[in-house]
């Protein structure tokens, strides 16, 4: 099919057209959002160019600094970081960023302030990233009282307070999924266009899915609940078959594939991280988000993890995701472990 003819069809869904679509719903709105979203996927198409060539651009391998995490920065990571926070300042709609790669939150200078704070991880899987494996980037965005100054108490607040979410995955071809609190869509990018099409219209998660996805390599440090959900999928007790283990090591490729295919992700807890791996400001909430608005559900192992308050930026959490029915299973276990059964 020849994308170029497919440009002057008049009914192709491009992102921009669907958050303008969207932003007409709301004859009081100014369009602050619309732009920051533009700003936003901007950023992504930058990160998805870099990401392709990064072999033949020399964008392989460390960039010699360890990030708060005690990471050793990729060079992609630091790149990633550096055009996010740029995208974001210009858009002239933000006020306080919190990235992984960056220790402290970043405040906006006031004459480019807006009333959003955006929370993201700007290259998730970086495991993965020398191996050409699928990466990404998540982002979830919080509003700021009109009028109000911005502090760091802003963005420390429960996951469901979050005005929208969405990641964009670099993979065999480059997906933003995005919700803004009615429901998720999926655009893919079209290279020739340079523009995100929409071909995910209104994702749900199927209620029950066929799929685990865990790092199987910390099992012995886990606790009871997660060992016997695990030992369930492989050894299922109520005459079903099987789950497949699918785990790529990329938080935004393995939650992808859960959204489309159903079944089950999780970073749980363990002996060697009581908190687990993954981070509640942008890895865990917006995740946590996008499953909720497919119709899935996401566990902290103890409460709903959109419910969850954290006290600090880098927070940890464990976090089991995905189908209703797969969290419902071990939420019951968590249950069972707490006598609440
Ligand atoms: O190698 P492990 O312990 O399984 O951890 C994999 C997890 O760590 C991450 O890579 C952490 O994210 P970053 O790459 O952004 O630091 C997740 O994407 C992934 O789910
Ligand atoms: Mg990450
Ligand atoms: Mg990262």
């Amino acid at each position: 099919m020849d994308h170029a003819a497919d440009a002057y069809r008049t009914d192709l869904m491009t992102i921009t057209r669907f958050v303008l679509n969207e932003q007409s719903k709301y004859p009081e709105s100014r369009g602050d959002f619309s732009i920051l979203l533009s700003h936003i996927v901007l950023g992504c198409k930058f990160v998805c160019s870099a990401v392709n060539k990064a072999g033949l651009a020399k964008l392989i391998g460390l960039a010699g600094e360890t990030n708060v995490q005690g990471e050793e920065q990729k060079k992609l990571d630091v790149l990633s970081n550096e055009v996010f926070v740029k995208a974001l300042v210009s858009s002239g709609r933000t006020c306080i960023l919190v990235s992984e790669e960056d220790e402290e939150a970043t405040f906006v200078e006031h004459s480019k302030r807006g009333k959003y704070c955006v929370v993201f991880d700007p290259l998730d899987g970086s495991s993965n990233i020398d191996c050409g494996v699928s990466i990404g980037t998540i982002f979830g965005i919080y509003l700021v009282k009109d009028g109000a100054e911005p502090t760091v108490g802003d963005v420390l607040k429960p996951g469901k307070n979050m005005v929208a979410a969405g990641y964009c995955m670099y993979g065999s071809s480059c997906t933003l999924v995005l919700s803004s609190g009615s429901g998720v869509n999926g655009f893919t990018l079209d290279p020739s266009l340079g523009e995100f099409i929409l071909t995910h219209p209104d994702i749900r998660i199927p209620k029950k899915g066929k799929i685990y996805s865990v790092n199987e390599g910390n099992a012995k440090n886990w606790d009871e609940p997660t060992r016997k959900y695990v030992e369930r999928c492989k050894f299922p007790q109520d005459g079903s078959s099987p789950k497949s283990l699918r785990y790529i090591g990329s938080m935004v490729a393995d939650v992808h594939r859960t959204l489309l295919y159903g079944g089950i992700f999780m970073y749980p807890a363990d002996k060697k991280s009581p908190n687990g791996k993954l981070r509640v400001l942008y890895e865990v909430f917006p995740m946590s988000f996008l499953m909720e608005q497919a119709g899935g559900q996401a566990f902290t192992g103890n409460i709903r993890a959109l419910d969850l308050v954290p006290t600090k930026i880098h927070q940890r959490s464990p976090v089991f995701l995905g189908s209703y029915d797969d969290v419902e299973e071990i939420k019951a276990l968590y249950a069972a472990q707490e006598g609440k059964a």
